[in-house]
C-alpha cells in the first residue's frame, strides 16, 4: 500500500485559489510552479473552467510547460446531469493534453455536480484513454468504495475524513489542510499502515478540531480559503489576501483567529 498526501496548492497549482484567478493568471501559476518544483514535486494542474475551450486551453498549456498531470472540475454552469454528459465533457479536456493522465475533480459541495463516481469510473477507464483517477472531495464513502473496486486511483479530499477515506482504500490526499499541518496527516498514515486505529482517530481529531475553527471564520469571511490564507500567515507563509468574494479579516479578527488556534494546540502540530 503506497500511500501519499499532497499539498493542495503545491500539487494543483490552480485549485482552490486558481478558480479566483483569471486564465492568464493561472498559466503564471503553473508555469511558477513547474520552475520551482525542478521535478520534485509532482504537479497536477488543475484545469476545470465555465466552459470547455479555456479547461483544453489549460490542459495544452500545462501538457506544453512540463506538467505531470491535468485535473479538472466539471463545467460549472450547464452541468452535466447525467454520466453520459460527465464523460463526454471530461474526454474533451482529457484529449487535449493525451500525453498526461486526466483526474476528475469531484467535489460536489461546491460544484453541485454529484453523479455516482463508481459508474463513472467504469465509462472513465473504457472512454478515456489517459485516465488517471478521481480527487474525490465528497464526504460519500460508499461511493468511494466502488470506485477504488473498480480499479482507479483516489486522491482524497475531505481532510476532516482522512481515516475514514484510507480505511476505505484511498491511495492517497490532496487537500488544504495539508499545507499547514502535514506531520499530522503523515502520523495519520502511518498509524493506519500499523494497524493503530485509536492513534489515528486521535491524529484525525486535530483535524476536526483545526475545521471547526476554520470553518468559523472562513463563514465570515465568505470563503474558507480566506481563512486558509490566514492560517498559513501564522505559520509564516504570506499568501496575499483573496479575492472578491471573499475578505481578510480585520485585525481584531486576526487576533481572535490566532488565539482559537492556540488554545486547540495547533501551533504545536506544525
Ligand atoms: C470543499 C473543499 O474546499 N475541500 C478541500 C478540503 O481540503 C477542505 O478544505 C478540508 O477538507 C476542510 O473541509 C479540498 O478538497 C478542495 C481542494 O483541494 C481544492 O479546492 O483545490
Amino acid at each position: 500500500m503506497n500511500i501519499t498526501i499532497s499539498k493542495c496548492t503545491a500539487v494543483n497549482g490552480t485549485t482552490g485559489e486558481g478558480k479566483s484567478l483569471t486564465k492568464e493568471e493561472r498559466k503564471e501559476v503553473v508555469e511558477h510552479w513547474i520552475k520551482v518544483s525542478k521535478k520534485r514535486l509532482i504537479v497536477i494542474v488543475h484545469v476545470g473552467c465555465i466552459n470547455v475551450k479555456e479547461s483544453q486551453e489549460l490542459a495544452r498549456h500545462a501538457q506544453d510547460v512540463g506538467a505531470d498531470a491535468v485535473a479538472s472540475l466539471p463545467s460549472l454552469f450547464f452541468k452535466p446531469s447525467n454520466i453520459d454528459a460527465l464523460v463526454h465533457h471530461c474526454a474533451e479536456i482529457a484529449k487535449s493534453a493525451p500525453t498526461l493522465p486526466f483526474i476528475y475533480y469531484h467535489l460536489p459541495i461546491m460544484t453541485g455536480v454529484e453523479l455516482n463516481m463508481e459508474d463513472f469510473s467504469y465509462r472513465a477507464q473504457k472512454e478515456i484513454p489517459n485516465f488517471g483517477g478521481i480527487k474525490f472531495s465528497s464526504k460519500d464513502l460508499p461511493d468511494m468504495i466502488g470506485v477504488v473496486f473498480s480499479g482507479v486511483n483516489v486522491l482524497f479530499g475531505c481532510d476532516e475524513q482522512f481515516v475514514g477515506g484510507l480505511a476505505m482504500g484511498a491511495h492517497g490526499g490532496v487537500g488544504s489542510l495539508y499545507n499547514f499541518m502535514p506531520k499530522i496527516y503523515h502520523k495519520m498514515i502511518a498509524l493506519i499502515k500499523q494497524g493503530s486505529l485509536p492513534e489515528a482517530r486521535e491524529e484525525q481529531m486535530k483535524g476536526q478540531r483545526l475545521c471547526r475553527v476554520m470553518y468559523k471564520y472562513g463563514n465570515l469571511q465568505g470563503g474558507n480559503v480566506a481563512a486558509l490564507k490566514q492560517i498559513m500567515s501564522y505559520t509564516g507563509v504570506e499568501m496575499g489576501p483573496p479575492r472578491s468574494p471573499m475578505r481578510e479579516c480585520t485585525k481584531e479578527e486576526k487576533e481572535k483567529f490566532k488565539n482559537e488556534l492556540k488554545a486547540i494546540g495547533f501551533f504545536e502540530w506544525l
